[in-house]
């Protein structure tokens, strides 16, 4: 176990299975303040349940989730969110009918306001403020020309987009990416990794699961690989780069 101060996140030897299937086995990780932290492995290997996890919506079996001192998995997705984390999913989850503007100012309430105790006199005595948030994040995120569009009429990339935005006004200390750059083109996966860049200069921790390989090796600075559930190496890129046992367990996957 990492005592560093710094580290900020720590999964703490947990275990999930779904019925007969081990989706993760022992899995042990610490990530430090204002890093990128990315997780990759092949298809199946419980990356996604891994963020789940992390953001309270599947329990571990055993084991713990912490962010900075508080154990995750005692306590409901909305209260982590409200102590700073915060998520860009593999499906959207966006409000299709209403405009792009109206989709990002609605978490910069829940955060404030917390969804269940959401106070309509002081979210219109704010507004003003919010819009400009938003109307910010969108310049952001390259979706401002698009603000008053409804968000159903958005292609697949910058749905993910908008959904970034949807975090980003947050301030999330820790921001979770399930694969950011699917579905764009390459234009808007440089775009997105400049913006996922600038972000890091501004100190914010980053968890990111990726395929894209690019999009990993220009950002992360540490590197776990999850195979069948297990991690299965961490280090530098450099050090995953040339590890054997990474080669082999994507050789593995391409042999499938
Ligand atoms: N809710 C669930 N019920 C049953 N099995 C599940 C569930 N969620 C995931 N699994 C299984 O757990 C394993 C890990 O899945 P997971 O989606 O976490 O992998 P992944 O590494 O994110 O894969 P991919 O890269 O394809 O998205 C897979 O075998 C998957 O079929």
């Amino acid at each position: 176990m990492d005592t560093n101060n710094n580290v900020v996140l720590h999964v703490a030897d947990v275990n999930k299975s779904f019925g007969g299937l081990k989706a993760l086995t022992d899995v042990d990780l610490s990530v430090k303040e204002g890093t990128v932290h990315a997780i990759i492995g092949p298809n199946g290997a419980g990356k996604s349940t891994l963020l789940n996890v992390c953001i309270g919506r599947i329990p571990p079996d055993t084991g713990h989730v912490i962010f900075d001192g508080t154990v995750l998995d005692e306590i409901t997705p909305h209260e982590i969110n409200q102590l700073g984390v915060s998520r860009v999913f593999q499906t959207p989850e966006i409000f299709a009918d209403l405009s792009l503007l109206e989709n990002v100012m609605i978490p910069a309430f829940a955060r404030r306001d917390g969804a269940f105790k959401f106070n309509p006199i002081r979210a219109l005595s704010a507004e003003g403020e919010i819009r400009e948030k938003a109307e910010s994040h969108l310049e952001e995120v390259g979706l401002y020309a698009k603000r008053h569009t409804d968000a159903a009429s958005l292609s697949r990339g910058d749905k993910r987009r908008l959904e970034m935005a949807m975090s980003l006004i947050q301030s999330p200390r820790l921001l979770l990416l399930d694969e950011p750059t699917a579905g764009m083109s390459r234009h808007d996966t440089n775009t997105t990794i400049d913006l996922l860049k600038t972000l890091k200069d501004r100190g914010m921790t980053k968890v990111i699961i990726e395929h894209d390989m690019h999009v990993v090796f220009s950002l992360a600075d540490r590197i776990s690989v999850l195979a069948q559930g297990r991690i299965i190496a961490e280090g530098t890129p450099d050090e995953v780069r040339n590890s054997p046992k990474v080669k082999e367990a994507y050789l593995g996957e391409s042999q499938q």
